[in-house]
């Protein structure tokens, strides 16, 4: 039996305080990161730099003691291993060579050949598990497909997602290629960070909330499926957290039909409900509103109470509903934390 909680609470047990990790908890909202980002030159230099990639990871293991460290990379790092041009526009976001027609779609490599350009990744995930604290979980990470689609369709972050909506009805042949060409390299680069050392793996649907009726189910939860059934085959005993964000109702049944250990809440639904509608099934994660970052107080604590409690009946792992945002104050992180292990 492990000593570490995350994978405690990951294998199903219920324990008397929820272990705890922050999505982007290396991020711009701390100083230390800002200088790292700075002496790396930009965010992609920081992603392929391996030393630095790691530095970056255990800066908010050191300052805040999480149970989970969470590799330092980009969902975005799949398609440009898959020859996209990518590159992000300070204050915008990324940028990426649209993927618009067949030819455009022809110019990628396959699947398997995306590891020449990723074995930064790899080498960091490595270096990570030298100089992790022993009780430290790390957790290794990739896109889902429907989100990662999102980005390559439109070469850029979208307000609705609109051209890969237009594409899978328009011309729902090229999109399903493309989804399963990232299924499949989805599933080669989660086990390659596995065998690098990563212990468990997360499956990051951000967009899976604009998606409805059976375009949920076969664009987020299908290819959710088969990547998470591919990794349990050749990597059987490693957790795998899925995050079909704005799932709403939808997130009840979710661990039956993906197979996967925890299923991890975004705050558009409440504790209380999660804890009777999905956590009876396995494992949650989540879901603290990012806000309470920047705003802090006693509407963090309260609210914070209010989580751990909902969810104390069963296996929990305490985190944000999303990731940090830059304007978060580090203070607050504390007062969360310390309110985390004090409450229970
Ligand atoms: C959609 C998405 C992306 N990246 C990611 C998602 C899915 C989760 C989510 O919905 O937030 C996931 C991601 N991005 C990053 C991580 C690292 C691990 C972590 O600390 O959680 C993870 C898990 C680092 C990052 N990825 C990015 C930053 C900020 C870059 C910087 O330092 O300037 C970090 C720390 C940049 C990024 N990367 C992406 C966008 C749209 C942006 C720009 C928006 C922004 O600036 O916050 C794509």
């Amino acid at each position: 039996m492990t000593d570490k909680m995350i994978l405690r609470a990951l294998a199903g047990e219920t324990l008397p305080v929820p272990p705890i990790w922050m999505m982007r908890q290396a991020g711009r909202y701390l100083p230390e990161y800002r200088a790292t980002r700075q002496q790396a030159g930009d965010f992609l230099s920081l992603c392929y730099n391996p030393e630095l990639a790691a530095e970056v990871t255990l800066q908010p293991i050191r300052r805040y003691g999480f149970d989970a460290a969470i590799l330092f990379a980009d969902i975005l790092l799949v398609p440009q291993a898959l020859g996209a041009d990518l590159w992000f526009v300070t204050g915008e976001g990324p940028r990426l060579s649209p993927i618009e027609t067949q030819s455009d779609f022809d110019k990628l490599v396959p699947a398997h050949a995306i590891h020449d350009h990723l074995a930064p990744v790899y080498q960091t995930v490595r270096i990570l598990r030298r100089e992790l604290p022993e009780e430290t979980t790390l957790i290794g990470f990739a896109g889902a497909p429907w989100t990662v689609a999102t980005y390559m369709i439109a070469g850029r972050g979208t307000p609705d997602q609109g051209p890969a909506h237009k594409m899978r009805q328009e011309a729902p042949e090229l999109f399903e290629k493309l989804i399963d060409q990232i299924v499949h390299a989805t599933i080669d680069y989660l086990s390659a960070q596995i065998n690098a050392g990563a212990e468990v793996v997360k499956l990051f649907d951000s967009w899976a909330g604009s998606l409805e009726g059976e375009a949920f189910e076969r664009w987020s939860i299908a290819p959710l499926t088969r990547i998470t059934a591919a990794l349990k085959a050749r990597h059987p005993g490693v957790p795998v957290i899925a995050f079909p964000r704005g799932a709403g109702e939808r997130y009840a049944g979710l661990h039956a039909k993906i197979g996967a250990d925890c299923i991890a809440l975004d705050d558009g639904v409440t504790a209380t409900w999660a804890a009777e509608a999905v956590q009876k099934d396995g494992c949650v994660q989540g879901n603290l509103a990012s806000s309470h970052m920047v705003t802090g107080g006693d509407a963090l604590v309260q609210e914070t109470r209010a989580i751990v409690d909902a969810f104390s009946g069963g296996p929990h792992i305490f985190n944000l509903g999303h990731g940090i945002t830059p304007d978060a104050d580090p203070e607050n992180v504390h007062l969360m934390i310390d309110t985390v292990r004090n409450a229970a």
